[in-house]
């Protein structure tokens, strides 16, 4: 029977089919950070029960950790709390750890990749919502919630009924200016937060074909803001030649052998999904949201929508529009706006900065913008100082930070004050999501480094 890609990698893990229930599903390797995986632990211990195989978990510090000053404790307590229980269970158990300031650091859907610890045809889980990042690389990957971690890290299985199949094929040439995060942020508005629901997502079509490894993770990690379990690309040449010689991928014969099973990782011809979603890569612009919720993105010469053309409650729609100080017909562009925050296991990689620095090179940040450029994990850091990236910025008026989840979700002392604009590069817009009472604008690096130096919302386009 024709399958496609999910189905190859689905039902290679399946241990036991329960009938009407459902599958036991094997999980190949498990990330682990501070937020969800505490009370895991507690769990395992007070039943008395082990780490099934720790070498197949990885524990990364990421979302409360600080942006700077990593070298001093950690002030806040909660937080610092936190980051010594994860470091406590990883030492119990003897699970590789990767605290604040090891050189391996950095947000766990940036390190997982950068250390070859995610590959094809595996099976990822991890207890937070943007594990579907891992599925760039044709793995299925999917968050999960705690009890699912202790289940995991008991039994290394979890309980999963099959999702249904769609398939969103994007096809064209994508124009000067727009990139993945305006490709995912035009899927989003599409579809809307929850036109993915009960779905897994293969993302299909030339787009995808030719883009780099860290596109596909910005799209990937995407999908579950559409409400799909998760989403993913089949690997092909360009997701071998970004693993090969990572540290914990495949050596020699072995990744000989691996590479000849994953090219066997595609959908076949006549393999037929659930839904199916043609779009024209032409019609894509850079993307901006107005909303507080990711679907609610238009392209940035658009205006913002009238209540009676948006799908929902007119009432909730204009509840957001109040929240964000805008109105309907509004025009984005220039819109005056405070910060901008480039970072996040969405927009935190290397390519993102060298896309940041092309706009913002022989320019000077805009003086009523504070920004907080935080780059994924110290690999990343490093790679920026090495490609003259950072003489860029700082030229331009900006500091670099150290790696961590920052101003995503405000874990740490990173927090957008109440009522201010943040053009983000992150994955969340929703009310607070930056701090309380912060105001999110959901873009792309260009489209972020066009407003840090212009002090408003810019078409990049304009500035190359
Ligand atoms: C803290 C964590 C559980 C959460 C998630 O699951 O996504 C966070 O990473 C987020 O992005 O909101
Ligand atoms: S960077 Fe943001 S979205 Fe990603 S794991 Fe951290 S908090 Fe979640």
């Amino acid at each position: 029977m024709s399958k496609t890609l999910f189905d190859k990698v689905w039902d290679s893990h399946v241990v036991r089919k329960i009938e009407d229930g459902p599958d036991v599903f094997f999980i190949d390797r498990h990330f682990i950070h501070e937020v969800t995986s505490p009370v895991a632990f507690l769990g395992l211990k007070s039943r008395g029960v082990n780490v099934l195989y720790p070498q197949r978990t990885f524990a990364t510090a990421d979302h409360n950790t600080p942006t700077i000053n990593q070298h001093l404790p950690v002030q806040d307590p909660l937080s610092a709390n936190q980051l010594q229980a994860l470091e406590d269970n990883a030492n119990e158990y003897g699970i590789s750890h990767w605290g604040l300031g090891h050189q391996k650091n950095g947000i766990v859907h940036v390190v997982g990749p950068e250390n070859g610890i995610t590959l094809p045809g595996a099976t990822i889980v991890c207890g937070d919502s943007h594990t579907s990042t891992h599925g760039a690389f044709g793995a299925i990957a999917f968050g999960i919630g705690t009890s699912e971690v202790e289940m995991v890290l008991s039994t290394q299985c979890i309980m999963q009924p099959k999702p249904k199949k769609m398939r969103i094929n994007v096809n064209g040439q994508l124009s000067k200016g727009v990139g993945p995060k305006d490709v995912a942020l035009y899927i989003i508005a599409q579809l809307t937060t929850s036109g993915g629901t009960g779905y897994f997502v293969e993302y299909a079509g030339d787009v995808f074909e030719n883009m780099t490894m860290e596109g596909r993770m910005t799209v990937c990690n995407l999908s579950i803001e559409m409400g799909a379990r998760g989403g993913m690309i089949a690997p092909d040449q360009t997701t071998f030649d970004f693993l090969e010689g990572r540290l914990y991928a495949p050596k020699g014969e072995a990744w000989t052998k691996a590479v000849e099973y994953w090219k066997t990782l595609k959908t076949d011809a006549d393999a037929v999904f659930d839904a199916e979603l043609n779009i024209k890569a032409e019609d894509i612009e850079p993307m901006i949201t107005y909303g507080t919720n990711p679907g609610m993105g238009i392209g940035i010469t658009k205006h913002i929508p009238n209540a009676k053309q948006v799908e929902g409650g007119e009432e909730t729609y204009k509840k957001s529009l109040a929240y964000m100080g805008f109105h309907e017909d509004d025009v984005m562009i220039g819109k005056p706006i405070d910060y901008v925050f480039l970072g996040s296991c969405t927009n935190g990689r290397i390519e993102d900065f060298r896309a940041f620095a092309e706009i913002v090179k022989g320019r000077k940040k805009a003086d009523n913008v504070t920004a907080w450029l935080v780059p994924g994990s110290h690999v990343v850091e490093a790679q920026i100082k090495e490609e003259g990236i950072l003489d860029i910025l700082t030229e331009a008026g900006f500091v670099l930070r150290q790696p961590g989840c920052s101003a995503c979700l405000a874990m740490n002392d990173d927090k957008v004050p109440a009522g201010k604009y943040a053009v983000s590069t992150s994955n969340r817009n929703f009310e607070g999501r930056q701090g309380p009472g912060s105001r999110t604008l959901l873009a792309s690096p260009i489209m972020a480094a066009a407003a840090a130096v212009t002090g408003k919302l810019t078409d990049p386009r304009e500035l190359f």
